[in-house]
Formats: structure tokens, C-alpha cells, sequence
């Protein structure tokens, strides 16, 4: 047991590297790029000790390169899930009651070995399978990872010692158990620290895990565990099973130990397994933790005193960064009539100026959407705008799934506010613009908030510091992170704590002192120093 009170090392963000023409990263990460590209790697589960190779396999392909397979992953039967839902609990029984500087340290290692010897492979694989720019892979892969690997021990640690009052005659003092079971981690395509971060921080607080990547991740996801078994994470700590989405949580929602769920993904998946966990209530050992952050329709709104190029930047950097597939993505936006003209012109000349094509072109600012589902879902409702009377595509429109699941960035304008793609997640690089009357500006901050089921992110611009103050009170309900003079995306951990509310999630903020609040069990433990002998009170002997 620990014979000191010690102290984390401060958590700092990790400076996002430039990879501009010349620099050691640009070359480290193309050479990483070439070898993967080259190379096919077979992926297993991790069970327990075990590496499992199940013989049912997928194969992994590249998003803008489709035919071509980079490796293949096995899949999981029901029999691998109970297995490591088994070593899981296993695993607990040691891990549980490790002392959280032993796991404060493997984390902190994490975080220093994605920071270097495994930057450019993370990144690498980040381009590879889920087709980001190498600008997105770093500050995803590389920079939130370590983010929220460092932040999450410090905010471990103030959990740790937020302590209850005492007097002289007791000591009251609260532990955080980890909870009394297993922890199951669903995680997305879209980014690979949220892949890393969500079994990562239940793991940390002491609990162990059944992770369950996403189809289109597990190149990256190959790499994650890599990190985490040289850091140091016990065998059966973190158990990785590959596969049908649908039986595995079956499966696992079948355990009595099933403790709580970490899961990001969209609305309707959270929704699916929330009404199943509701129908097994009476089943499970403890009420289960539901973390879940999920999708978002998220606005960008102009004040006519607003500039003009910011607003445009905004709508462009915010809506075509990574195909618009962050659930943070500006999708809607609301512009004013006297702003419309400049912001159309700039928007326009912005996109076409776009360079898109495989990420191992650095000078490529678009790439591919992750698979040929997302890639029909979008191509479909860019051809109803098509046709619609009361849309029109002001720049992109197109699409190719030839090669790669192409679609260019694609601005719809529309003069129905309740426009489908104004309501619904498309999850892609389309951006529909709805254009207000200046002196509605009151009535069009109602229409924010009530257009969509989400409540993820919003932004507004202006240069009136009254219409700020109004529009933040007016969407106070309307997203979970709320940008001014700003793109609603890029939230970085530690600085702007990331999750909404609403059809968007449960807002438990992934990164923070709030989320990890999720994965312990307080116990209070009062000691009295001079115990009674005596049931009465003191008058009773007078
Ligand atoms: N709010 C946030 O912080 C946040 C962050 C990233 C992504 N997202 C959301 O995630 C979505 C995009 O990611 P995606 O396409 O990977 O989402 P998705 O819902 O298709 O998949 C997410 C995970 O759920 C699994 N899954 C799918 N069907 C399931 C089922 N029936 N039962 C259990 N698990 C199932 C998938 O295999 C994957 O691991 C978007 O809606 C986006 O807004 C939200
Ligand atoms: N944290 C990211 C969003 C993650 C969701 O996809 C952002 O703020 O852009």
C-alpha cells in the first residue's frame, strides 16, 4: 500500500504537430502510411491472456481506396463474449483493489507512448481506415488521446480527494469504489481517442472492461491495444471482442454482472440498448451506469452585425472538416439576408478551392466518407435536394463511389426552415443553410431551438454583445457545448468539456471529472475515536 500522498505530474495538452513540407512528423507519418498500406495485418480478439483467432473473418478496406484491403479481424461468437465477460471479472479481482497510483502510472504511460514512438503509427492507421487528413488524425488520434489520458489521472485524483467534513471525535472518509461488476465500452467509427477514451477511463477508476470497437475502426483500434498491453494494462483488464453489434450486447446484457455501459454512437443504436437494459432491471446486481453521448444536428446562427468571412469560415471549417462526420459537424445554419451574399460567395469560392482525394496527399483537405451505408444515405438526400422545389445545391452535389466513397462538399440552401437535411443527422459533408429576414432575429432563435431533437453544439457569430446575451440564453437548452465567434467543433479536453443533452446524450461530458463520477461507488466510512458505552442522553442521569 502507498507510504506517501503523492501528486500526478500536471496534465498540459499535447501541442498539435504541423506536418508542414520538410518536418521529421510529415515523413515519419507518410513512411508509417507506406508500410500499413503495404502490408495486411490479421487482428484477433483479446480475451484474458489469449490473442483469439476465431477464423471468421472481415476484411478491412480503406474508405477511399474501397478494394483495397489493408488486413482482416475476427469475430466474436456468443461463446467469446461470455469468455470475456469470465476474464473480466477475473481480472477484477486483483485490478479492483490495485492502488490507483499503479494505474494512474500505466495511463501516464499511454499517454507518453502515443505522444512518441506509436504518434505516427496511430495516426498512420487513423488515415488508413477511417480516411482522415493528417491534420484530423493528429488531433484526434495523437493530441485528444493523450489529452484525455493525462487529464483523466488529474481529474482521477481530485475525485480522490474531495473528502467529507470531520470533527475530533470521528474521521469521515469517502472511498471510490469501482463498481461492482463489469463496465461494457461501445465505441464509434469517427474518432479514434473516443475509441481509446471510453474503456481507457472506466479502467482507470478500477474497473474492468468488455470494449466492442466499431466495424470501421478496428484498424486504429489494433493500434490502441498495442498502447495499452506496452503501458502496461493487465490481461483481462480491457477484454476486445469484434463483430455483430447486436449479439454481443445481447450477450453481455444477459450477465447479472453487467455494471454500466460507455457508449458513444448515434441516438437511435443508445436508445436500442437503454430500453434493453430497462427490461432486465430486476435482473442486474446493481443499477447499471448509462453514459452515452450521441448524435447532434448543430446549428450555426449569424446576427447581422456578424463578419461575414468569420461566418463563412466558420460554416466551412465547421461543416467540411473530416466529411462533416463529427457528431460536432455544423450542419444548419442560419444567415441573415443583409450578411447572405457575401457569405454565399465566400462559402462558394472556399469549396471549390477544396482539394479532395486520398489522405496520403497532404494537400487533400476532403477525403472519402467511412463506408458505402453512409455513402448511398448521402448521395440520396443530396438528389432529393435536387429535386426538391424548395431546395437548391448552391456548390457540390456530387458523388463517386468508384474508387472511394467520394461525395463533395455540398451546400444546400433551402426556404423551408423545417427542411429535412435542417433536421436530421446525415453524418456527412452536406450543410443546409436556411435565410432569415434581419428583423426576425428573435423568431429565428426560436426556430434553432426547436428544429431538431439534438442538443450537441451550436455557435453563434456576432459582433453585438446584446444579441450574444440573448442568443445564449435563448439556446441555453439547445446544446451541450455552445460556441461564440466560433466553429461548433474542436472541443479540446480540459478546456472545453465535450457532450450535449437532449436526443444527443446523457452529458456526462467525456474528459471530465463529471464522466469518470460515473465509473466508482462511493462508500462512507465514518470512524468514531471514543465509542458510547451509554444509550441515554446526557439530561436523562439528572
Ligand atoms: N456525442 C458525441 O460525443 C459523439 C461522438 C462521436 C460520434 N457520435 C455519434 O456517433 C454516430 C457516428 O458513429 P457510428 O456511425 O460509429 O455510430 P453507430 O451508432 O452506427 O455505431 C456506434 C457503435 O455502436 C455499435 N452498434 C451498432 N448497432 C448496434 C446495436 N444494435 N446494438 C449495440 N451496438 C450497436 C456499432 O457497432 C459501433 O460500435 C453519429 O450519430 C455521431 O453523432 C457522437
Ligand atoms: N470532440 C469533437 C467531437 C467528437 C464527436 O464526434 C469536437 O468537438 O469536434
Amino acid at each position: 500500500m502507498p507510504k506517501g500522498i503523492f501528486h500526478v505530474p500536471n496534465a498540459v495538452n499535447e501541442p498539435v504537430k504541423s506536418y508542414a513540407p520538410n518536418t521529421p512528423e510529415r515523413k515519419a507519418v507518410l513512411d508509417a502510411y507506406k508500410t500499413m498500406w503495404n502490408s495486411k495485418i490479421d487482428v484477433p480478439l483479446y480475451i484474458g491472456s489469449e490473442e483469439i483467432k476465431t477464423g471468421n473473418t472481415k476484411n478491412m478496406t480503406a474508405p477511399h481506396d474501397h478494394k483495397h484491403v489493408v488486413g482482416t479481424y475476427h469475430l466474436a461468437e456468443k461463446s467469446h463474449v461470455e469468455k470475456a465477460i469470465a476474464n473480466a471479472l477475473e481480472a477484477r479481482k486483483a485490478w479492483s483493489s490495485t492502488p490507483w497510483e499503479q494505474r494512474a502510472a500505466i495511463f501516464l504511460k499511454a499517454a507518453e507512448l502515443v505522444a512518441g514512438p506509436y504518434r505516427a503509427r496511430i495516426n498512420a492507421a487513423t488515415m488508413v481506415g477511417q480516411s482522415k487528413n493528417v491534420h484530423q488524425a493528429e488531433i484526434d488520434a495523437a493530441c485528444e488521446f493523450i489529452d484525455f489520458l493525462r487529464f483523466n489521472v488529474e481529474y482521477m485524483t481530485q475525485i480522490y480527494d474531495d473528502q467529507p467534513n470531520s470533527d475530533q471525535t470521528m474521521w469521515n472518509r469517502v472511498e471510490y469504489r469501482p463498481l461492482e461488476g463489469f463496465v461494457y465500452a461501445i465505441t464509434p467509427f469517427n474518432f479514434t481517442a473516443i475509441a481509446g477514451n471510453l474503456p481507457a477511463s472506466a479502467a482507470m477508476m478500477g474497473n474492468v472492461v468488455v470494449w466492442k470497437p466499431s466495424d470501421s475502426q478496428v484498424f486504429s483500434a489494433k493500434i490502441i491495444i498495442d498502447i495499452f498491453k506496452e503501458a502496461g494494462v493487465p490481461d483481462g483488464v480491457i477484454n476486445v471482442v469484434f463483430g455483430d453489434a447486436q449479439m454481443i450486447t445481447d450477450t453481455v446484457l444477459e450477465s447479472r454482472d453487467f455494471a454500466g455501459i460507455h457508449f458513444t454512437g448515434s441516438t437511435h443504436v443508445f436508445k436500442d440498448v437503454w430500453g434493453k437494459i430497462g427490461t432486465k432491471i430486476s435482473h442486474y446486481k446493481t443499477y447499471p451506469r448509462i453514459v452515452g453521448e450521441t448524435g447532434g444536428k448543430d446549428f450555426i446562427i449569424a446576427h447581422p452585425s456578424a463578419n461575414a468571412k468569420q461566418v463563412s469560415t466558420g460554416i466551412v471549417r465547421g461543416a467540411f472538416e473530416f466529411q462533416g462526420q463529427k457528431c460536432s459537424a455544423a450542419s444548419r445554419a442560419y444567415i441573415p439576408q443583409s450578411l447572405w451574399g457575401d457569405v454565399k460567395e465566400q462559402i462558394i469560392t472556399d469549396v471549390k478551392s477544396m482539394k479532395m482525394g486520398s489522405p496520403e496527399d497532404l494537400g487533400n483537405f476532403v477525403t472519402a466518407v467511412i463506408h458505402e451505408g453512409s455513402f448511398d444515405k448521402l448521395a440520396s438526400y443530396i438528389d432529393q435536394a435536387k429535386n426538391d422545389a424548395d431546395a437548391e445545391i448552391i456548390v457540390g452535389g456530387n458523388y463517386d463511389k468508384s474508387v472511394g466513397y467520394f461525395v463533395e462538399p455540398t451546400v444546400i440552401v433551402t426556404t423551408n426552415p423545417k427542411y429535412k437535411t435542417m433536421e436530421t443527422e446525415l453524418f456527412g459533408p452536406v450543410m443546409t443553410i436556411y435565410v432569415y429576414e434581419d428583423a426576425k432575429w428573435a423568431e429565428t432563435l426560436k426556430l434553432v431551438d426547436e428544429t431538431s431533437e439534438y442538443a450537441l453544439t451550436g455557435a453563434i457569430f456576432s459582433k453585438d454583445r446584446y444579441a450574444v446575451a440573448e442568443a445564449t440564453k435563448a439556446l441555453e437548452n439547445s446544446a451541450g457545448n455552445f460556441y461564440i465567434n466560433d466553429k461548433p467543433t474542436g472541443a479540446v479536453v480540459g478546456m472545453q468539456p465535450f457532450g450535449g443533452a437532449r436526443a444527443s446524450g446523457t452529458n456526462d461530458k467525456a474528459g471530465s471529472a463529471l464522466n469518470l463520477l460515473r465509473w466508482v461507488s462511493p462508500r462512507t466510512i465514518k470512524e468514531t475515536f471514543i465509542t458510547p458505552v451509554d444509550y441515554r442522553y446526557p439530561f436523562l442521569g439528572e
